[in-house]
């Protein structure tokens, strides 16, 4: 794995390179831990978000990864017995503080899941959706001007150009993806959320996806779930390896796939367990 691991690093561009210093914080997890009616399943987690990085958050099935993700966004509101303490903050405003309208910071951090999930209505209403219930539209050509920027910011408009009216249902599990994509970058987010984007996908659809995401993060924060190692070292300038609940480490992706500091995180990229 480590050696893999080497080679994309061989192969990558300057893009790392702008990884390393003046960053600025987009959002910032202090202390959070989660819990599920009585279980814990993150335990204090201090973790920074960068601008306009990709952040990958990586560790073995079950480590928490995907909870933290959630609280990003507050995904986790909707499950009953969650419940999060410490504090997580976007442009250091607290979003759990009782004044934050959630809508809007899921407006403004968006979200694209696991399985592309579009709504079963045409392409054009799938990325029209979001700008018309948040009023960012005044006009007809307006909405039709966002639903093509957004097609074309993530890479599939010249598919799709021809039949804007058929469902989004019918497209592509890669194309449906890159629609989901679309629709969130529609609502103009500042972050976007990826829960293993590409675990669906086939290895063609895979390779689109990540040139996308590659292209987004000139414009865009990302936090990206993954468990495949050499998508977060393909994708990411900063990663985050969890471990039971318990943020491990964290840092510039080359140097925790080339020389972590921690002996667990070394285990779980040289492929000892998860
Ligand atoms: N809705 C829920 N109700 C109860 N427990 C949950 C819920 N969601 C997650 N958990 C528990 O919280 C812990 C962390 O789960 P989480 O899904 O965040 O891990 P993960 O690292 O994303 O895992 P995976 O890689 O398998 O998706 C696990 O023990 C899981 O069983």
């Amino acid at each position: 794995m480590k050696v893999e691991a080497d080679q994309v690093f061989a192969n990558k561009t300057a893009a790392t390179a702008s990884a390393g210093g003046g960053l600025v914080t987009k959002m910032k997890g202090d202390a959070v831990s989660v819990f599920y009616g009585a279980k814990q399943a993150l335990f204090e987690v201090n973790l920074d978000i960068y601008e306009r990085q990709v952040t990958a958050l990586i560790g073995p099935s079950g480590c928490g990864k995907s909870t933290f993700l959630r609280c990003l966004n507050r995904m986790n509101d909707t499950i009953d017995i969650c419940r999060v303490t410490g504090r997580i903050s976007l442009d250091d405003e607290d979003i759990y503080d009782p004044s934050i309208d959630v809508v809007e910071l899921r407006a403004r951090v968006g979200m694209v899941f696991q399985k592309p999930n579009p709504f079963p209505k045409s392409i054009f209403e799938n990325v029209a959706y979001g700008p018309r219930i948040h009023g960012l539209v005044k006009s007809k050509a307006d909405l039709e001007e966002i639903v093509v920027t957004s097609l074309q910011k993530a890479s599939i408009f010249e598919e799709v150009k021809d039949r804007l009216n058929e469902p989004g249902t019918g497209l592509s599990g890669g194309q449906q993806q890159r629609l989901c994509i679309a629709r969130a970058i529609a609502v103009s987010p500042e972050v976007i959320l990826m829960d293993e984007p590409c675990s669906a996908l086939d290895p063609i659809a895979t390779a689109k996806v990540e040139e996308l995401i590659d292209e987004l993060r000139e414009n865009y924060t990302i936090a990206i779930v993954t468990h495949s190692m050499q998508q977060a070292a393909r994708v990411s300038q900063r990663t985050a390896f969890f471990h039971l609940g318990q943020l491990v480490e964290q840092g510039e992706t080359d140097q925790i796939f080339t020389n972590p500091s921690e002996k667990r995180t070394q285990d779980y990229i040289t492929g000892r367990y998860g």
